[in-house]
């Protein structure tokens, strides 16, 4: 896709509206900015109130960066294309929005991937909030046409509603796919595959029907508010549905040729009391069958990461990430990229890592397609950005999927030598424990 781009009448002038900026704009061809500064806002309501679909939020999880996109200017079938775009128009601060759905593999009947370069871009960098439109002018889209979008996308902005926070619905019923006795044949069925199935993650989706539609973005405020260290995100692809999540797992983050990743995995309570909790976080440092899960993943990234880096290195000793209602451990990695390597590569490499997937990868997938009673869907996906100077994926966990009056909580664990069905089954429950209390359940 070559990017040219003719010489505009004005440049972009953030202080000077987009609605001016555009009416002054003259034919030109390629990927075009037009860039706004807006007051203090948020980013969830903003997005809330706006009216074109796809829409997708993500803010890092230390808070400093948060996007929101509203409506397409060019949808990507793959992370390959979108990676291409980015580098050939890399003169352009392009931002495009990404989500893998847990099986990646373009299966028929289930969840796309999906890459975007959005009509209208809400950003936060640190305390700048930024609006971008985006235009693209080239062989199938003619600058009348891309004109008349933009202005309809401008049109259609609106403001966030200050209306005062409504309590989120009741929930009238409950229901664990799968039920904690074949959950228990389940684990047992993986256990057997040992040795050669070293660790796999089993999932449980719990259905809560509501009285009335539950609201994603209300029930997403709560989330992270109850969960601040975590990175909210959300997805919604028409009005009909949405998936929402609060996740602590980072994929990568890449800051040029920059790049963190990361082993969340194992997993214990965090109860109010300090005391109780340092106790508990200890035990988890010490304990055999949590350090397994996490050595699994941290030997899995470092394998696929070896080869595209020029230097690697991680934390020798599991750190504790402390959240709500539960504590995890994990280890950071650090690399440098070898520089023809792009964010479709760590990508395919990465997603998706044995804190979701397993061990050996092909045969927990395999374990997981044949044996779980329902479809993941986004669900252990990946949910980011892209950029040419940086990019970023979460691992979406710790997620929902709410459609009308059905909400689905997913919650997953792994299975390793030492793994107790019993236990593994509170352990799903755990990690539900923080938005099921938002809906006002135990
Ligand atoms: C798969 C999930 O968590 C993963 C991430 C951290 C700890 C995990 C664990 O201890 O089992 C899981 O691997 C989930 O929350 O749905
Ligand atoms: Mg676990």
């Amino acid at each position: 896709m070559a990017v040219r781009q003719l010489p505009i009448p004005a440049k972009s002038d953030p202080s000077i509206p987009l609605l001016t900026q555009l009416s002054n704009l003259g034919p030109f061809r390629g990927p075009l900015q037009l860039v706004q500064t807006l007051d203090r806002v948020s980013g969830i309501p903003w997005l809330q109130a706006q009216s074109q679909y796809p829409k997708a939020y993500w803010q890092s999880r230390e808070s400093d960066k948060e996007l929101a996109a509203s409506g397409c200017v060019r949808k990507f079938a793959t992370a390959n294309e979108a990676s291409h775009c980015l580098s050939e128009s890399a003169a352009l601060p392009l931002v495009i929005m990404g989500a893998l759905p847990f099986d990646d593999t373009n299966t028929p009947g289930t969840e796309q991937p999906l890459f975007f370069l959005p009509r209208l871009l809400w950003q936060r960098q640190d305390d700048n909030i930024t609006l971008t439109l985006n235009l693209w002018v080239d062989e199938a889209h003619s600058f009348t046409d891309e004109m008349a979008a933009a202005k309809d996308a401008l049109h259609t902005l609106r403001q966030p509603a200050h209306t005062p926070c409504p309590p989120l619905p009741d929930v009238l019923a409950v229901c664990n796919s799968p039920e904690q006795a074949s959950w228990a044949k389940l684990v047992s069925q993986a256990l057997a595959e040992q040795p050669i199935l070293s660790k796999v993650v089993l999932a449980r989706r719990q259905l809560l029907t509501t009285g009335q539609p539950c609201d994603p973005w209300l029930l997403l405020q709560r989330w992270h508010q109850a969960n601040q260290h975590s990175t909210p995100f959300a997805l919604q692809l028409d009005n009909q549905s949405s998936f929402i999540g609060c996740t602590p797992e980072r994929l990568f983050k890449r800051d040029g040729r920059q790049l963190l990743s990361e082993a969340v995995a194992g997993t214990d309570v965090r109860p109010k009391d300090p005391l109780h909790a340092r106790l508990i976080a200890m035990a988890l440092l010490g304990d055999g069958k949590n350090r397994r899960e996490n050595r699994i993943v941290l030997d899995d990234i470092l394998s696929r990461l070896g080869p595209i880096c020029d230097a690697l290195s991680y934390d020798d000793r599991a750190q504790v990430l402390k959240l709500n209602r539960l504590q995890h451990l994990k280890r950071a990695i650090h690399g440098r990229l070898r520089k023809e390597i792009c964010d479709a590569d760590l990508l395919a490499r990465l997603h998706p890592t044995p804190a979701v997937g397993g061990t050996p990868r092909a045969d927990a997938l395999r374990f997981i397609a044949a044996h779980e009673p329902f479809q993941r869907g986004w669900y252990a996906g990946a949910i980011g950005y892209l950029s040419h100077a940086n990019s970023e994926f979460s691992v979406a966990i710790r997620s929902a999927h709410i459609e009308g009056c059905q909400l689905a909580l997913y919650s997953g664990a792994g299975i390793v030598d030492g793994s107790d069905a019993h236990k593994e089954w509170q352990e799903l429950d755990n990690k539900v424990a923080t938005v099921r209390s938002l809906m006002g359940q135990k």
